[in-house]
């Protein structure tokens, strides 16, 4: 990845709404040809925000954002707000109600010939998954429907940038992981910049080359997925993964673990259950989160010290059950930064 083009580059973004209160607040980061860049944080710590300044709809109070090396201007800049290289599909969608889907997708591409236009509008509908809905008018679609009608509309003109804003958010999980695939697809096949916002971990860590952790305007840690799941930067970046087990080292010594003072994370898939080791304090099982495919356990340690751990779909662990609790060898607790 490190070997291809920037294509878009934000040079310390800050806008505030209220006087003494940052939304984005002196962000940096870039974004490759072809990546997918998911950026993630809780409600509220501009991710939003972040996107409206990308796309050029919202007039940063400082910073800027280049794209190809031209700086993208902001709404008070250009006659149209926006930037005919970067597309944006909002939460809303914003499809024309009263236009059928096929009319909708052609919308950015009205201008080319007849021919070429019946061309992209069949190669969209293919991508998409849209083929039997051509003449159907949005409001008879389901949100997954008009979701992928969305993203058809706004590659339809082929912009090197897509901005998705919570791009699944609608949508139930088997719908989810057709989508995500297909966002990947047109990132790699089209050679298209993704950047998208989203709550949701699962689709930061399957979709996307690099993820940024924001937190109140500040972007506190850009990585890959895995360097992400694994070696979060600190407890706020730790908790973004359900059933992560944060211990500070105080707690850790009830696990017989001595560590310097500090909070430690270690995943639930870390840690395994054994039977109870002499000298050892003994783990009881007092809550199963079940998933199917897998269950997460917690094990209750100490009254202080409660351990989440990963138990595979075969396991036949029974509430009150009492064992030992280690971690799984060549796995150690991962520092996290206060
Ligand atoms: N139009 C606005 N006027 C005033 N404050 C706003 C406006 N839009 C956003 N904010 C504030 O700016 C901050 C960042 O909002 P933003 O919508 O960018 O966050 P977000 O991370 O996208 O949130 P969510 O995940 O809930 O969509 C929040 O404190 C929000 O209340």
């Amino acid at each position: 990845m490190s070997k291809k083009k920037t294509i878009l580059r934000v040079d310390g973004f800050s806008k505030s709404y209220e006087e003494g209160k940052m939304a984005v607040d002196h962000l940096s980061f870039d974004v490759k040809e072809g990546e997918v860049f998911a950026l993630i944080g809780r409600s509220g710590c501009g991710k939003t925000t972040t996107l409206k300044l990308l796309s050029g709809q919202m007039r940063p109070d400082g910073g800027s954002a280049y794209i190809f090396g031209e700086r993208i201007l902001g709404p008070h800049e250009r006659l149209l707000a926006g930037h005919d290289k970067i597309a944006l599909v909002e939460q809303d969608y914003n499809l024309f109600d009263y236009q059928t889907v096929a009319d909708n997708i052609k919308y950015p591409i009205r201008r080319s010939s007849k021919k070429y236009q019946e061309y992209r509008l069949n190669e969209l509908l293919r991508i998409c998954q849209l083929e039997d809905y051509k003449d159907v008018r949005p409001k008879e679609l389901s949100g997954g429907q008009k979701q992928r009608v969305a993203i058809a509309r706004a590659i339809a003109d082929e912009p090197p940038v897509l901005l998705l804003d919570e791009p699944f958010s609608h949508l139930d999980m088997a719908l989810r992981s057709d989508l995500r695939r297909m966002v990947k697809n047109i990132a790699i096949e089209a050679n298209i910049s993704v950047v998208f916002v989203t709550h949701d971990t699962h689709d930061a860590l399957s979709m996307s080359d690099r993820i940024g952790v924001m937190s109140a305007g500040q972007l506190i840690q850009i990585a890959t997925p895995e360097e992400i799941y694994k070696k979060p930067l600190n407890r706020y970046a730790a908790h973004f993964f359900p059933h992560c087990n944060v211990l500070t080292s105080d707690q850790l010594k009830d696990l017989d673990v001595n560590v310097e003072k500090g909070h430690y994370m270690a995943r639930p898939e870390w840690v395994k259950v054994v039977d109870a080791v002499e000298g050892a304090h003994e783990a009881t099982l007092i809550h199963i989160d079940y998933f199917g495919n897998a269950s997460y356990g917690e094990w209750k340690v100490s009254d202080k010290c409660h351990i989440w751990v990963h138990h595979d779909s075969f396991s036949t662990f029974q509430l009150g059950e009492k064992r030992s609790i280690i971690l799984k060898d060549n796995v150690e607790w991962w520092k996290l930064d206060d």
